[in-house]
């Protein structure tokens, strides 16, 4: 079949396959707006299933494999889409589901007539191939057709064409899904299975964030009925952030997931009992002032997230539990006395399995029964003696301490053990800060880890845990995420080079990995770029070659795109300069979207400024923001991460700015570039850039 003919039949099906879901879309009725429990159920449904086709009406599928069971037999299409159709009437499935078992031979296909095979529920399947087609489909209508394998042609090699065509385009403000090309090293970690906590180390634009975001919606069709939305979680670094992503799901068919930020998390769960320090601002601290990576790797943040710390917490806590009674023995009237032994023994064999705290008011509660079935048993009457027996009783409650995690914070400042881990102007600041009722970043992992082993939580376990941007979270930080789970099922993605916030982070995933056992934990590595161009990535890779053997060089996707520019300026011009670059790249209007990445806050605050007297349009990112609009942004490097931007200005690649510790920040300044790269600098420019 030569490509005009392809392309009418496929237009055909496609006419065809739209004709079903216009049938199913109108035969879902009006919606039922009465009382009745029942029908508001299956309204829900019916609402659900609408969305869904809704999708499927604007683009019902992105591929077709062609694929022939066993050796004997013909080929049978298999239509590709985000949500499977079947047949109103036969039953016959029109359209896979993306996240069936038999749709991951699409993303694992990579040419040649050898048999391949897929694993389904009913053990594992084999056949061969005979086509595999991109197909885009834009509003319902068929715009492109892309044939990277016929059987029996001479060029057995997938090609990217498809691929490249997507990774061209220009990108708005929100991240998308990639289910038409997703590729085989994304989709083997998104298929992997539910009881794991899986590790990503991606080298930047290699699609962690993504291949994240598509795990959770293969998890949820996987394990339908046995793990809800509701009990997912995503953890971000921002609101800005968590913003920019917020597309991705809905579009996969997915809601309801708690997306949050580690800092707000904690706060909730110690329901709001502190308020954070602004004066204590990590990332004002780290970043608008010139630091070391030795102050770094010194910094109290690493030494509070340590594992080391950790257990100098679970060690005070065993000695406050067994030294949690008191030695004498409640005799709340004469010769009635219930002995300390006992007493112990209650606590001891609470099989309750609940928290410390928890544990202390059953033990408070039975003793009051217990007093109360004496005092019955013995037939007391005097009602006196009674009021005095249960003050004495109140009196002996009080005796059996009982902390909040922020008094138990505080007095482990005192504690010898600890001592020895941090320094005593740390210990003294810290208690200060928490006895007036507030926290820093680094006080949050002890706080809540310490809440929850003294009272638990009020929130059901969740189901499965995405971190993102992991590099920047401590053990500590994982080991409080994980008394929240029965057993580990998780998504921890980050990349060590991008590990600028050293002073609080991991320098190596073993600290995060090791917490969990063997056969708990899976690790994958992307080194594969797909956001960036050759030139772009092969630019930020340079910047990154002083670090020696932690290097794990990006590997581009052979997408050619124009010279990374440097441009020497005299200072007094460079804001002119950066004005008129911007206005040039908007004239041209090559571009949707562009940034200005400034060092400091205070240095985009000025840019903004200069844009905006130039008549240009610029948001000026701030550490609070929440939306992430678009268009011209000006914003300061340490906040980018994670972002990405058409075309990117690195503002001020000076020595002065960024000196040889900076290498991590200039890499992730460089990579939040697809097209186009421009730096400036007045006076030397970085080492960090030299040949
Ligand atoms: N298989 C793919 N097909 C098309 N686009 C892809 C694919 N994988 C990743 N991308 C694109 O590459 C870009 C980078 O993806 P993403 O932000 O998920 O990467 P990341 O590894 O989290 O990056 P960073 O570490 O820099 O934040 C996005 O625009 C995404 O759409």
């Amino acid at each position: 079949m030569n490509a005009q003919s392809a392309f009418q039949h496929e237009s055909k099906r496609l006419e065809d396959v739209l004709g079903h879901i216009g049938h199913q879309l109108g035969a879902i009725g009006p919606r039922y707006t009465g009382s009745d429990f029942t029908e508001q159920m299956i309204d829900l449904q019916n609402e659900q299933r609408r969305e869904r086709l809704e999708v499927s009406k604007r683009e019902p599928y992105f591929g077709r494999l062609d694929f022939q069971e066993g050796v004997q037999g013909a080929a049978k299409p298999l239509y590709i889409g985000k949500a499977g159709v079947a047949h109103e009437k036969t039953n016959e499935l029109l359209v896979v589901d993306w996240r069936a078992p038999v749709a991951s031979l699409f993303y694992a296909f990579s040419g040649g007539e050898a048999p391949v095979a897929y694993e389904s529920p009913d053990g594992t399947i084999e056949g061969v191939v005979h086509l595999k087609r991109n197909l885009m489909v834009r509003e319902s209508a068929l715009e492109r057709l892309v044939d990277s394998y016929v059987r029996g042609q001479e060029d057995e090699a997938v090609t990217d064409e498809f691929l490249l065509y997507r990774l061209g385009e220009s990108k708005d403000n929100k991240l998308r899904d990639i289910v038409s090309t997703i590729q085989h090293e994304q989709d083997r970690i998104i298929r992997t299975e539910k009881n794991k906590a899986v590790f990503i180390q991606g080298v930047a634009g290699s699609g962690k964030t993504t291949v994240a975001l598509h795990r959770l919606a293969f998890l949820l069709y996987q394990y339908a009925g046995r793990i809800r939305a509701e009990r997912m979680v995503i953890f971000a670094p921002n609101r800005m952030f968590l913003d920019y992503i917020s597309g991705v799901l809905p579009e996969l068919g997915v809601g309801d997931i708690l997306q949050t930020t580690y800092t707000e998390w904690a706060l909730e769960t110690l329901q709001n009992a502190v308020r954070m320090d602004d004066s204590a601002d990590a990332l004002a601290y780290w970043f608008e002032h010139p630091r070391t990576r030795k102050q770094m790797e010194r910094s109290s943040g690493r030494l509070k997230g340590s594992i080391r710390f950790k257990e100098a917490i679970d060690a005070r806590l065993a000695d406050i539990e067994a030294r949690l009674l008191p030695e004498e023995p409640f005799e709340p009237i004469d010769r009635l006395v219930l002995s300390a032994a006992k007493m112990r023994e209650w606590l001891a064999t609470d099989e309750s399995g609940e928290p410390l705290m928890r544990r202390r008011e059953r033990l408070v509660s039975r003793l009051k029964r217990w007093f109360e079935s004496e005092w019955k048993a013995r037939r007391f009457t005097d009602k006196k003696v009674k009021a005095k027996a249960q003050s004495k009783l109140n009196a002996y409650a009080k005796k059996i301490p009982s902390y909040s995690a922020e008094s138990f914070y505080a007095s482990l400042m005192d504690d010898e053990t600890v001592g020895g881990l941090l320094p005593a102007s740390v210990r003294a600041e810290t208690k200060k800060r928490v006895k007036k009722g507030l926290a820093a970043a680094e006080d949050l992992a002890p706080l809540v880890y310490i809440h929850l082993r003294l009272f638990g939580t009020e929130r059901s376990s969740y189901d499965h845990i995405v971190i993102d941007e992991a590099q920047d979270y401590s053990p500590f930080q994982l080991e409080s995420l994980r008394l929240c789970q029965r057993q580990p099922s998780m998504t921890v993605l980050g990349d060590l080079q991008q590990g600028i916030h050293g002073y609080a982070g991991i320098h190596s995933w073993r600290e995060l990995s090791d917490l969990f056992e063997a056969d708990e934990r899976g690790y994958f590595e992307l080194d594969r770029s797909y956001r960036s161009t050759m030139e772009i990535i092969e630019f930020a890779n340079h910047v990154l070659r002083g670090m020696g053997d932690e290097v794990k060089p990006a590997v581009p996707v052979f997408r050619s795109g124009e010279p990374v520019d440097l441009i020497e300026v005299r200072e007094e011009e460079r804001l002119a300069k950066l004005a008129d670059t911007v206005q040039q790249w908007q004239g041209d209007g090559a571009y949707k979207t562009i940034a200005v990445l400034g060092r400091t806050a205070a240095a985009c605050e000025a840019i903004g400024e200069r844009l905006t007297q130039a008549g240009l349009t610029a948001s000026v990112v701030r550490s609070k923001q929440e939306a992430y609009l678009g268009g011209l942004t000006v914003v300061p490097v340490y906040l980018a991460k994670g972002l990405e931007f058409d075309a990117v200005i690195i503002a001020d690649a000076d020595a002065a700015s960024y000196g040889p510790d900076d290498a991590k920040l200039l890499y992730v300044g460089c990579t939040r570039a697809l097209h186009k790269l421009t730096l400036f600098h007045s006076g030397p420019a970085t080492g960090l850039i030299a040949p």
